[in-house]
């Protein structure tokens, strides 16, 4: 597989920059304080999980940045230019390269695993794509460059019906990969997953991680120390505590309103 098949873009590597930023941000529903003067930043590329209680926030947060919640206060901002993403749509937060996996796989079921991907490729994200000549390979090149990278190259011509529930999840990622996204917004990817998947989305969510930003809001503590990377505490809506896993399992706080529990 070629680099170029996979990423088709010709951003030069970088150093570590910020590529999302949220500050105090707070956002309310009928009085109850959802998100609490949140901050928190993640760069391009990083691998970040994001853990906490039911209801600490977690998806409310996501649903802010992909826009589909407006805060009431605070800022977001994103890439080189820091350009606010309040006032975008939330197609025009996803063609600023913000793909985001729901939970629940929502794969085409009656299209083959090609298909599928083919569909996902044809709906480019920004009209400059093309014009910036950032499609280096050919569709069914990046088809196959794809699903060699999320683990499906074995299984382009099946119906994606019949797959697992993991190769399902797979799939979903390899169809934002398609997007060419620059931050990947991933909810609870090893749930209902067999110990041989998750350790496949390990893998994969850390290779993706070497190229892209990572969010990837997880239940499952054995799965996010397997991430290895940093982790962020969310809890009433704020940052309770954020470093390496053994740092926040240490703090008594988290313990208190997370891991006691
Ligand atoms: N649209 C809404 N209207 C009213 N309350 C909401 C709405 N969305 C979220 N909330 C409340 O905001 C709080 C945060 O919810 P959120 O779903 O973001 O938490 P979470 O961390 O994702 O929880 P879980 O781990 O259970 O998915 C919860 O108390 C929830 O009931």
């Amino acid at each position: 597989m070629t680099d170029a098949a996979l990423a088709p873009d010709t951003r030069p590597t970088r150093k570590r920059e910020t590529l999302l930023e949220l500050s105090g941000v707070s956002v309310s529903f009928d009085g109850f304080r959802a998100i609490n003067n949140l901050s928190f930043q993640i760069g391009e590329p990083e691998l970040r999980a994001v853990i906490g209680p039911n209801g600490a926030g977690k998806t409310t947060f996501m649903d802010i940045v992909t826009g589909k919640t407006r805060p009431d206060e605070g800022r977001v901002t994103w890439g080189e230019r820091n350009v606010s993403l309040l006032k975008m749509s939330e197609s025009r937060i996803a063609r600023e390269g913000i793909g985001r996996k729901f939970q629940k796989p929502t794969v085409f079921e009656a299209q083959t695993v090609e298909e599928n991907l083919a569909m996902a490729l044809k709906a480019p994200r920004g009209p400059f794509d093309v014009l910036l000549g950032r499609t280096g390979a050919s569709g069914a090149e990046r088809i196959t460059a794809i699903a060699t990278e999320i683990g499906l190259a074995e299984h382009l011509p099946r119906i994606a019906g019949e797959l697992s529930h993991g190769q399902k999840q797979w799939l979903e990622i390899g169809m934002l990969l398609a997007q060419d996204p620059r931050l990947l917004l991933v909810d609870e990817p090893a749930a209902g997953m067999t110990p041989a998947e998750r350790e496949h989305t390990t893998d994969l969510l850390k290779r993706l991680a070497e190229r892209h930003a990572v969010v990837v809001v997880e239940h499952d503590m054995e799965f996010v120390r397997r991430l290895g990377c940093k982790v962020t505490v969310l809890h009433e809506g704020s940052v309770l505590a954020e470093g390496s896993l053994d740092h926040v399992t240490a703090n008594p706080e988290v313990i208190d309103v997370y891991l006691g529990r």
